[in-house]
């Protein structure tokens, strides 16, 4: 049913981050890594801009990893069956992932460059 109430849709949002905790070893991964990250961000009081893009990026992994376990769990109750198309398709989500890991990683670098006058 369309159009529920915003407080239903926040429950089956939350309910959404709390599966793929529970069937995810690599969402718990990153999702401990980001907490390390924001961990980190306030007890080096990194400026408000730089904490941002570093929580923005930390994110981004975070919801490409709850999307590309939403397309998993879907295409494997839909089409158990081994097809290249399910392949590709799979393996264009994990790389929607991993493009998104390698942008947060370079986002962290740069910040230290950038703070820490490595550059
Ligand atoms: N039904 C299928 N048909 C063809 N190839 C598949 C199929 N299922 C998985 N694969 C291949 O195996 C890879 C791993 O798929 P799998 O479903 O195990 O996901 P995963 O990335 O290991 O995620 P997770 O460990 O979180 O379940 C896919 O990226 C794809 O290349």
């Amino acid at each position: 049913m369309k159009n529920r109430p915003f407080g239903e849709r926040i429950r089956f949002a939350l309910c959404g981050v709390k599966e793929a905790w529970q069937r995810e070893n690599s969402f718990r991964t990153q999702g401990v890594v980001a907490i390390l990250v924001v961990v980190g961000l306030l007890a080096l009081r990194i400026p408000l801009t730089w904490s941002a893009i570093v929580i923005l990026a930390a994110a981004l992994v975070l919801a490409m990893e709850l999307t590309n376990a939403a397309l998993e769990a879907m295409i494997d109750r839909l089409h158990p069956e081994r097809h290249a198309d399910i392949r590709a398709a799979k393996d264009m989500a994990a790389g929607s992932v991993f493009l998104a890991s390698i942008a947060a990683v370079v986002v962290g670098l740069l910040m230290l460059f950038s703070l820490y006058s490595i550059w």
